[in-house]
């Protein structure tokens, strides 16, 4: 048959544009050749002697399709005078025949096989790249830190052990609430960032005050690459509005804005003000729910706010749902147990049945501390540790106690488990400073001032601020009082009066007016040496860029100054934070000023107990704050300290050890931490990108260590290459960097360009087919070896978390022409391609002659894939079935002993293990990739 000879109604293929589909002659002259392509309807004239073309003829045993898509599988060819009739079995087995001319012409030759026979072959690069891109794929989907690493965060234990405890659960159900800056939000971004990449959740809904709106949209986007909407009442109307020229007899259909994005961000005041959008949010429905400064949701045994009966009803229709708050008891018990409720009503039904389980924690904390405590343990000590766990088969561990070799490990082995029988540690986490650590010092300086306060001009503290802000010198500072007024009468005074330019920030401001005030002062080249903050200012913003902090009033609520302390001690301060606290003698904040520093000690150091410190002493700090009296408020500072202390010991000795324990386990931190400095560091990203930019034509430039410039060159394959402008971009492979330069992107495994780069190579037909001439020591020049992927999947819902058992994995079969499996002799990376030019029509026809022997020896390749795959099959079986049945009798355990472990958990976890069974069971081989190697 010759191939390269063109009739009318033969047909052909494209080999650069294979989306044409099936093309037919329609012409055909002395040197040109007209082909139409009536799948697109394209007509193209080529000259004969260099058509990109390749003759499409089929084999005995393929499936083929007719114009009007019957199926045929092909029995025997004729041809008659260049062209082809097919003969063949329909689907019902009836025999008929087929002439070429009434192929389907949408038919299309993706499948590896098909592209190598009829030519459609890459250049190698591209065989390589699919191949890398698959087994980097397989390493990230197996990762244990999959879905943390791309977040533009240091690397912090204490939130990397909570996002991944949290964000692992089928269902996280959970209440951040770690002190004042340490990272609440950025826990919640990871959870949410790992869930999304994981495909645990796809739909959420983030619900913060309205001063805090910009903050959060602001660090999901530049920390973990999140982009969410703001949905606010103009934004809704809008959406609504978009049918305004509908003409029917019915309401319009309007649609629900909540529908329109699948990552929303809300105010709580927006949903206050406009019920009617909450019923909306409701109908919406989500996969993940997260309240910000949660404990404005107000809540009584006998009355609820409307704001909590709002995300109560949320919390009942949504899986996932994370609430936030530094201050989880401020508001008292009742109130922390409010919003335990919203988490888990079943388990937290009843507010006297909480008090009375709360006494039951102390032994528990008790048996922990004097296994931490690192001493032999008394008789006593055993004998109560014994029965605490007794229900939990953990004799040996008991045993191993005496034993110098084994104590260490069942010590902490019997520590881990009492942490289990903690009621609320699944789904409370609260770090300390105490324990997270590395915070700078605190400074505090009183100063006492003779006056009085009667007008803000004359107010002695306005003239001390003017003198103190000259005396910083340029640094800047942020001043925080009670009231707005306050706030914009400050600012009036200093800048009209004393020409001091200075921002201001309270609620009367609407949020762009806020936000532009916090950024107008951030701004290192700014004037801007004093940013006047209303309380509405204390509460989530980040400061910490400044180190001065100026209290020009005090709250009477220890509480709300750890709050506005809270803006500028924050992961990231690099400074002593210098405190200022000008207070008239003989005022209320004198009073206040000493109470605080030398009751509670609290401008220096967080402290736990001042809350149920102001609490216990509520009269007598009122009746002290009424007048000022020395000697009075020398015991009423006396009877504080000693309380203080009291409560701190208390809350030392009983249920924070335990919380605090649960909320961060040091060693499985560290192991996170470790796994991703190892994943940083590995350095295989950045050369595996460069390869990708390579093949689709994307420039790359040197910028500085660790960080390119990337631009589309005028070579693109594509129109558009994911998430990169026409301007280009300077990216950075390091953390450090990233961190500290936020302009540049922070490229991971995870960062939306690199993710979609890799989905784009593995699920378009490029590279997979190829074919090269090599040179290799131990194999004779002029012969030949397919090289095959073939890839193993499991296709199993995103929830069952298939990857971590069996990912999509590459099988690579190297097969020579004798049907050897040479596999495991010759590496791929010993295959490369020589660079050495090929006729292409002279190998498309030697492949065509070949054709039979080649379809046997990918026969025998898919075999001996197969026995491979088996092997991989039992391998993921077992370990899911070590890990999935550890999971349920822990649980199952624990269930004994802890109640806030639900009969459906165990269920899930049973489900879950059959359902990863059945689907790893069913897990399918497929050819992804072919390259015939030559050797020269
Ligand atoms: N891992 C991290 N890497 C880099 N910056 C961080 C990290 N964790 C926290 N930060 C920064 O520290 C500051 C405090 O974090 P965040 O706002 O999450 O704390 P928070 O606990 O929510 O605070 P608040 O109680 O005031 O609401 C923020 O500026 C945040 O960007």
């Amino acid at each position: 048959m010759n191939l390269n000879y063109f009739i009318p109604g033969q047909r052909w293929i494209s080999n650069t544009e294979s989306e044409l589909g099936l093309g037919i002659v329609v012409e055909s002259e002395y040197n040109r050749v007209t082909m139409l392509f009536l799948a697109t309807g394209e007509r193209r004239v080529y000259a004969k002697d260099n058509a990109p073309l390749t003759r499409v003829i089929f084999s005995e045993g393929d499936i083929i399709e007719s114009a009007d898509y019957s199926k045929l599988t092909v029995t025997k060819i004729i041809e008659r005078n260049g062209l082809v009739t097919y003969v063949g079995k329909t689907e019902e087995n009836r025999e008929i025949s087929l002439d070429e001319m009434e192929l389907n012409h949408h038919i299309q030759f993706n499948k590896p096989q098909d592209r190598l026979f009829t030519g459609q072959f890459d250049p190698s690069a591209w065989f390589q790249l699919r191949y890398q891109t698959w087994q980097y794929c397989r390493e990230h989907q197996q990762s244990p830190v999959k879905g943390l690493q791309g977040g533009r965060t240091s690397l912090i234990a204490h939130q990397l052990f909570i996002a991944h405890e949290a964000a692992g659960r089928p269902t996280p159900r959970i209440m951040l609430a770690d002190e004042v800056g340490l990272g609440k939000t950025i826990e919640a971004g990871l959870i949410l960032h790992h869930r999304l990449n994981n495909g645990l959740s796809n739909r959420a809904l983030i619900i913060v005050p309205e001063s805090l709106l910009h903050q959060w949209l602001v660090e999901m986007l530049r920390r973990f690459n999140l982009r969410f909407s703001i949905l606010d009442e103009m934004r809704c109307l809008g959406i609504e509005n978009i049918d305004i020229d509908y003409i029917g007899e019915s309401e319009p259909p309007t649609e629900n804005p909540f529908n329109t994005e699948q990552l929303i961000l809300c105010s709580q005041e927006f949903f206050a003000q406009h019920p009617k959008r909450q019923q909306q949010a409701l109908e919406a429905g989500w996969d993940m729910v997260i309240v910000d400064e949660a404990h404005h949701l107000e809540w009584s045994e006998t009355s609820a706010s409307p704001e909590y009966l709002f995300v109560e009803n949320l919390a009942a229709s949504t899986p996932g749902l994370i609430l936030l708050t530094a201050t989880p008891e401020q508001l008292g018990k009742e109130s922390h147990f409010a919003r335990l409720r919203l988490l888990d009503p079943d388990r937290f039904y009843s507010f006297s049945a909480f008090l009375e389980e709360e006494t039951h924690f102390q032994p528990v904390a008790e048996a922990a501390k004097s296994l931490l405590a690192n001493q032999a343990l008394t008789p006593d000590e055993k004998a109560h540790l014994a029965r605490l766990v007794k229900h939990d088969h953990v004799d040996t561990l008991l045993k191993n106690l005496d034993d110098p070799e084994k104590s260490q490990l069942a010590r902490e082995e019997l520590v881990k488990i009492l942490l289990d029988h903690h009621g609320t540690g699944r789904i409370l986490f609260r770090n300390s400073r105490q324990t997270v650590q590395g915070f700078p010092d605190r400074e505090r300086q009183g100063c006492t001032l003779n006056g009085s306060s009667e007008s803000l001009q004359e107010d002695p503290r306005t003239l001390w601020l003017v003198e103190k802000i000259k005396a910083l010198a340029g640094q800047k500072a942020l001043l925080i009082c009670r009231h707005a007024q306050t706030a914009i009468e400050l600012e009036h005074i200093i800048e009209k009066r004393f020409g001091i330019a200075a921002a201001v920030f309270h609620e009367g401001m609407s949020i762009i007016e806020r936000d532009r005030a916090a950024a107008y002062f951030a701004d290192q080249e700014s004037s801007a040496r004093l940013l006047i903050c209303s309380e509405i200012g204390s509460e989530g913003r980040n400061f910490q860029f400044v180190h001065h902090l100026i209290l020009f009033d005090l709250p009477d609520n220890p509480d709300l100054l750890q709050q506005r302390i809270g803006r500028l001690d924050r992961i990231g301060q690099r400074h002593i934070i210098e405190i200022h606290v000008p207070y008239l003698t003989g005022s209320r904040e004198h009073t206040l000023f000493r109470w605080y520093d030398e009751g509670l000690n609290a401008f220096r150091h967080n402290t736990s107990a001042g809350q149920r410190v102001a609490e216990l002493l509520h009269d007598e700090l009122h009746t002290a704050l009424e007048k000022y009296d020395s000697e009075s408020l020398d015991k009423l500072i006396a009877k504080t300290q000693t309380l203080a202390q009291q409560i701190e010991t208390e809350l030392h000795n009983g249920r924070d050890l335990l919380l605090e324990l649960n909320s961060c386990r040091k060693e499985e931190a560290q192991e996170l931490i470790d796994r991703l400095k190892q994943r940083d560091n590995e350095g295989v990203l950045w050369p595996y990108m460069e390869d990708v930019f390579e093949c689709y034509g994307v420039d790359t430039e040197f910028h500085s260590a660790d960080c390119f410039i990337l631009r589309p060159s005028e070579h693109l394959r594509m129109s558009h290459f994911p998430g990169l402008s026409e301007e280009g971009m300077t990216v950075t492979v390091n953390r450090d960097i990233a961190l500290a330069r936020e302009e540049l992107q922070f490229l991971t495994w995870e960062h939306p360009m690199v993710a979609a780069a890799m989905d784009m190579i593995l699920s378009s037909d490029t590279g997979n087919a190829g074919v090269s001439v090599v040179k290799h020591k131990d194999q004779k020049a002029g012969r030949f070896l397919l090289e095959c992927l073939f890839i193993v999947e499991c296709s199993a819902p995103p929830e069952l978390q298939i990857g971590r058992f069996l990912p999509h994995t590459p099988i690579r079969i190297l097969i020579d022409q004798n049907k050897a499996d040479l596999t495991d002799t010759i590496e791929h990376i010993e295959l490369i391609d020589s660079g050495k030019k090929f006729d292409k029509t002279q190998i498309v026809a030697f492949l065509n002659s070949q054709r039979k022997h080649l379809t046997t020896l990918l026969d025998i390749a898919e075999q001996n894939a197969q026995a491979q795959m088996s092997q991989l099959i039992t391998d993921s079986q077992k370990t899911m079935l070590e890990t999935m049945t550890g999971e349920i009798k822990r649980l199952t355990r624990l269930k004994q002993v802890n109640p806030s472990i639900r009969e459906d958990e165990i269920e899930f976890q049973k489900e879950t293990a059959m359902l990863l069974h059945e689907n790893i069971q069913d897990a399918q081989l497929r050819l992804d990739a072919v390259r015939f190697v030559i050797t020269s």
